[in-house]
């Protein structure tokens, strides 16, 4: 595998620095324009460009002050790295994103960032999917499959409009091409060597992306996740980090930047096995835990996280566009809304800033004036009611209903003695006492799909002491919110839900008292999202109809009860 790249120093150092230093001054740039600087000299055409009209408005403008300062001669640079600015898939995907990221993390003239990079847009998809097609095209072959002639021309493009060498990534390209004949060659794609094969993608975007920042003056310097320490299990494809990482990436991240100061990028995404050694991944999304593993180690003040949208939002804007931004939330929200199955943040990125209090802000890279989304330990819950509505599809369920050949409590200890032999996690449950009723995770499976021979396999085992129906295409509607306010959460939703003719067909209310779920058959998910997301996002009157509704009720009620004469 190809180790870190030491990127050598540019001639000319920039350095955002604060206003307070405007003596300094080297210009402007500014946010917004979804083209960035395309070189050292078209940067300093529009910080130049902006320090006059900055002048002109007597400062204070839209923009950052510019010095050049940076590593370069007679460098300063008193300061800790501060935060981590992830920038996921999206925020990459071609040379002018990697330009406007760059202008966007040289805008925060405070910061001191370590950039934590995802692969270029589809890149992990791509590579997945080549991987599988080399298995059965025979050697001779892999060079016509399709996706991984994308792959190389999306990374030669973005190098050479860039202007950087080919050399930057000239090795990985011929590597990654000798590992798919090599894949043809075995005909199989095991679990460690597709890990292997898709830590190309994030291993070429932040080789560019370092050399990028070089070349325009930005001191930076590449890392490896596997080299500086992310040590993980070796469950290839959703390996967790261990504890020995913060440590080592601390000192690592740490002891490099004291010695000789440079931004570091890092690979999102990847860790090493430790075991086998080999490289693993932390599941898709992986990169958010990267960017929280590094802000709990080295302790910093914020974890950014830049998406393509305008931070969390009231509900998948795939599902129904009129989502709206979520200001707000807790680190207890933010993981039942990732491991419900809101993509946008990975499941189990929120635990490294919880246990580090590190405030992580979701960010729009492509609108960062956007406010975002701010999680934090606590915040204001008493206006709360429901914050957002999470969907998650294709979910399996099984209805367990025992033969009586074991007590309640044996019964309930033995079906979960059975999901835990064969590896397989449940969302929900809903208990009786001679019956339970669980969803499964599908999410654990790097395909976010069942495999149906290990359903095969549960119901079988559960056979023994039970009667088994197996539902498949349900879906979880997961209200996150306020449980406080549950009973009205819970009227105005199945309110909705019964005036569209939904039956709820299982509910659960998880221990940590923000999140209700409730099962729905697939087919009519999508409608309940939208129909849910107006009622409590968008239509400020369903509640008084809900109250209204009940008034009525009860006045029948109390009514009928008024002694006739
Ligand atoms: N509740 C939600 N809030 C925001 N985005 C969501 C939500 N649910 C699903 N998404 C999807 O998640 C995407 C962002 O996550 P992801 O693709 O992992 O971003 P990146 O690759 O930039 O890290 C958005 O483009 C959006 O389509
Ligand atoms: N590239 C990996 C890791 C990742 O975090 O990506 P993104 O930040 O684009 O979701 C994936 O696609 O799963």
């Amino acid at each position: 595998m190809a180790t870190s790249v030491r990127s050598a120093a540019a001639p000319r150092h920039l350095v955002p620095i604060p206003p307070a230093s405007a003596g300094h001054v080297r210009g402007l740039a500014r946010f917004g324009t979804r083209t960035g600087p395309r070189s050292a000299r078209g940067l300093s055409m529009v910080v130049a460009e902006s320090t006059r009209r900055r002048a002109k408005e007597g400062g204070g403008g839209d923009g950052v002050l510019w010095a050049p300062v940076l590593g370069g001669p007679g460098a300063e640079l008193g300061d800790q790295l501060s935060v981590v600015m992830k920038f996921g898939g999206s925020s990459v995907s071609s040379a002018a994103r990697m330009e406007e990221v760059a202008g966007l993390i040289l805008a925060f003239p405070e910061e001191r960032p370590v950039v934590v990079l995802s692969a270029m847009g589809k890149t992990t998809n791509l590579l997945l999917l080549a991987g599988e097609k080399a298995v059965g095209c025979g050697v001779i072959h892999v060079s016509e499959i399709e996706e991984w002639n994308t792959i190389k021309d999306l990374h030669i493009k973005t190098v050479e409009e860039l202007g950087l060498q080919r050399s930057v990534i000239h090795d990985m390209l011929d590597e990654l091409e000798q590992l798919l004949k090599g894949i043809a060659m075995m005909k199989e794609l095991t679990l460690r060597t597709r890990d292997y094969l898709v830590s190309f993608g994030e291993c070429m975007s932040t080789r560019i992306f370092a050399a990028y920042l070089n070349k325009i003056g930005v001191k930076a310097r590449q890392y490896d996740a596997f080299d500086i320490g992310f040590i993980t299990t070796d469950d290839f494809g959703n390996a967790d980090v261990l504890e020995a990482t913060y440590p080592a990436v601390a000192k690592r991240l740490h002891g490099d930047w004291i010695r000789d100061p440079a931004i570091p990028v890092v690979t999102g995404f990847l860790g090493k096995g430790w075991k086998s050694g080999a490289v693993t991944t932390l599941g898709r999304g992986g990169s958010d835990l990267t960017a929280t593993t590094i802000g709990k180690a080295l302790g910093l003040r914020e974890i950014q996280v830049w998406k393509d949208v305008d931070g969390v939002l009231t509900c998948d804007p795939n599902i129904y566009p009129h989502a709206k931004t979520v200001p707000f939330l807790t680190f207890e929200e933010a993981t039942e809304l990732a491991y419900f199955g809101a993509q946008v943040l990975h499941p189990q990125s929120m635990r490294p800033a919880r246990e580090g209090d590190i405030p992580v802000r979701v960010k729009n890279s492509y609108n960062p004036k956007a406010p975002g989304t701010l999680i934090t330990k606590q915040r204001e819950m008493d206006k709360v009611v429901l914050t957002s509505i999470v969907l998650k599809s294709n979910v399996t369920m099984l209805d367990i209903v025992s033969t009586r050949m074991l007590g309640q409590f044996g019964f309930l200890a033995r079906v979960f003695a059975i999901f835990e032999d064969l590896g397989i996690s449940v969302d929900c449950v809903a208990t009786s006492e001679v019956s339970i009723s669980v969803s499964l995770d599908p999410s654990k499976i790097w395909s976010r799909e069942l495999i149906q021979q290990e359903l095969d396999n549960v119901v079988e085992e559960l056979e023994k002491i039970a009667i088994v129906h197996l539902l498949q295409q349900r879906a979880i509607i997961s209200l996150i919110g306020n449980v406080q306010r549950s009973s009205l959460i819970l009227e105005k939703a199945f309110h909705v839900l019964r005036k569209s003719g939904v039956n709820v067909q299982m509910i659960s209310q998880g221990a940590s008292k923000v999140n209700m779920s409730l099962i729905v058959h697939d087919s009519e998910a999508k409608a309940c999202i939208k129909a849910l997301h107006q009622a409590f996002f968008e239509d400020e009157d369903v509640l008084t109809q809900v109250e209204t509704e009940n008034l009525l009720v009860s006045i029948v009620h109390f009514s009928s009860q008024l002694p006739t004469e």
